[in-house]
């Protein structure tokens, strides 16, 4: 551990806007050229919003198990969606000591892409809980648009316009939501669980992370492993893969992991994942000076050069969540 700490930006300016978003723009640049995470305040996101959806979230996860397997991840097919118990999810082929319920930007069942089976598309499956879906959908929506900003302000920090990516990649992003408990429960004995969550980096293109007041979130930085606590009303956000990308590793995914929580109180956290269409082919952005795109995948977690990548988003994906969850493998891909 060292004694640095993450920045706090406050981007108020960038959501309202304002000519000032400039100087939010360099802070986030600053950010993203020295670790890849910074938290943000004055996001426009309603308190009580967030609050409803971890009040709705800690009544959801004290079902009993067996409750909410009838929302498990395979009655969601390959729209990804639902819940899966302790133990089910592996990063770096080790399982997890977290549950959790995956959803998305809600799509009916007639709407093409879902009636083209297109994976990681369609509807969610909303636990019967009672107003857990408006929560959801609310929640959803707000820190969707809370990312458009904040793309915004980093195309800014690159010297680019501030629609750069909305024009290429975002106008309809793929929208990756997941409600996670960590519980503080001993792990039974055999089972192989060394993390809350393995390190890892996020695959796409901006992590919007809201935690509960437990923590054990850490950061890979050039310095070494540093604490991400939680700070009231402010949000961790962090870089993903096709930024590293586009950006020839000026600015770097940053790896990070969960600690295994022994708190005495079970941990939520809230990840949003605002990602490139499924359907863009990512492109390395041109004339930007230090980017060379240098493969790095020896110190990388998953072995991987992101800079030889090209496709699809999509297809980076589902190379990514077949691993993650290998039994649902043959449903999605
Ligand atoms: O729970 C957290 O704090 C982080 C979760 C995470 O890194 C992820 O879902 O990618
Ligand atoms: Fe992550």
């Amino acid at each position: 551990m060292t004694d640095s700490s993450l920045p706090l930006i406050d981007v108020a300016p960038l959501v309202a806007g304002t000519p000032e978003r400039e100087r939010v723009a360099a802070q986030i640049g600053d950010a993203c050229r020295a670790h890849g995470f910074f938290y943000v305040t004055g996001h426009g996101v309603d308190a009580a919003l967030i609050q409803r959806l971890e009040d709705l979230s800690h009544r959801f996860f004290d079902l009993p198990e067996e409750t909410k397997m009838q929302w498990r991840m395979a009655l969601g097919g390959r729209a990804w969606r639902g819940f899966f118990p302790r133990g089910g999810e592996l990063t770096s082929g080790r399982p997890d000591w977290k549950e959790g319920l995956y959803l998305g930007t809600e799509l009916p069942a007639d709407h093409p892409l879902v009636l083209a089976k297109t994976p990681v598309h369609g509807p969610n499956l909303f636990p019967d809980v009672q107003d857990f879906r408006e929560t959801i959908l609310a929640y959803m929506d707000a820190v969707t648009q809370l990312g458009h900003r904040l793309m915004e302000g980093i195309a800014l920090s690159l010297g680019l316009p501030a629609d750069y990516f909305a024009e290429r990649y975002t106008a309809d992003p793929l929208i990756l939501f997941r409600l996670f408990n960590y519980p503080t429960q001993a792990v039974p004995e055999g089972l192989d669980v060394q993390w809350g969550v393995g390190e890892h980096t996020d695959y796409g293109l901006l992590t919007i992370l809201h935690q509960d007041t437990v923590g054990g979130l850490a950061v890979h930085t050039p310095g070494g492993w540093i604490d991400a606590p939680p700070v009231p009303g402010a949000f961790v956000c962090n870089i993903g893969d096709m930024l590293d990308r586009m950006t020839g590793g000026l600015y770097k995914s940053t790896p990070h992991r969960v600690k295994r929580n022994t708190s005495g109180r079970d941990r939520l956290s809230f990840p949003l994942f605002f990602d490139p269409n499924f359907e863009a082919r990512v492109q390395r952005i041109e004339g930007l000076a230090g980017a060379d795109a240098l493969d790095d995948s020896a110190e990388r977690w998953d072995r991987a050069n992101v800079h030889a990548f090209s496709g699809r988003y999509g297809d980076y994906l589902l190379a990514k969540v077949s691993k993650v969850f290998p039994q649902l493998r043959d449903e999605v891909l």
